[in-house]
């Protein structure tokens, strides 16, 4: 079964359409969701997560409709569509303590845990941190109700190489311990490094969807890597 199924997705804007977008999440699987500036890759999570209202189509997870079963859902997902700004000059520590009490699967010990994998320091404040760090906390957060599926927009976007390497580890880290993970970028080496499922949008259309290595034998011309692969289907598109 799948963990999160999408079927026929739709949300139209005065100038955007996301048009009958249908894919799955699996477990034990990391999805990377890729597409240019505006291609609707924020649209289709924001409507994945309830904060955008879709026109059209069905969202499951676990077997249950989205729509009713919204509050159950989401004490078993993570999230984050953006960086942590609020409370920049509280304490993690309290800021835990608030998000915590939203909810029942909150586990502590896993709450430790990712902590001590992200090498977190509980007593310093989001303004004290790193922008890889922020990532982090914002992962902390996200993992620390032992969420079976990880849902995250551009996480990657604005760490610098060697942050983003590292982030990327943590998911492959993350998938070894149960989780499965969805997440947009425009940055095609995070897909070559750590997706196994590649879901390719453009113009809100979904371009591809494919296992990463059924994507190199359908969408690749012989020696070229995804990302000379995706390059040269964008520069064909806008002709
Ligand atoms: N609330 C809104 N009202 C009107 N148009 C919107 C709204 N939100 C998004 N759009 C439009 O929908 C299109 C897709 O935007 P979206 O943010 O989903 O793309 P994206 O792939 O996430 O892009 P980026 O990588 O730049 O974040 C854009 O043209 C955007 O201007």
């Amino acid at each position: 079964m799948a963990l999160c199924e999408i079927k026929n997705l739709r949300k139209t804007y005065p100038s955007f359409t996301l048009s009958e977008l249908s894919f799955q999440l699996n477990a034990g699987r990391i999805v990377g969701f890729i597409g240019r500036n505006g291609a609707g890759k924020t649209t289709t999570i924001k409507s994945m997560l309830g904060l955008v209202h879709p026109d059209g189509g069905e969202i499951d997870y676990f077997g249950l409709p989205f729509s009713q079963h919204e509050k159950q859902i989401k004490q078993r997902i993570g999230y984050s569509t953006g960086a942590v700004n609020y409370y920049p000059k509280r304490k993690i520590k309290d800021i835990v303590a608030v998000t915590r009490m939203f909810f029942d699967t909150w586990n502590e010990e896993a709450y430790r845990e990712y902590l001590s994998l992200f090498a977190l320091d509980e007593s310093k404040m989001p303004s004290e941190l790193s922008e890889g760090m922020r990532v982090k906390f914002n992962l902390l957060l996200a993992l620390s109700h032992k969420s079976e599926i990880l849902i995250l927009d551009e996480p990657t976007s604005g760490l610098d190489p060697f942050s983003r390497d590292e982030l990327l580890d943590i998911f492959a880290e993350l998938k070894k311990r149960g989780v499965s993970i969805l997440f947009s970028t425009h940055i095609t080496s995070d897909i070559e490094k750590c997706a196994d499922d590649i879901l390719y949008i453009r113009d809100g259309k979904l371009v591809a969807s494919y296992p990463k290595e059924d994507f190199r034998k359908n969408c690749c011309e012989a020696g070229e890597s995804i990302e000379e692969a995706i390059l040269r289907m964008e520069r064909s598109a806008n002709i």
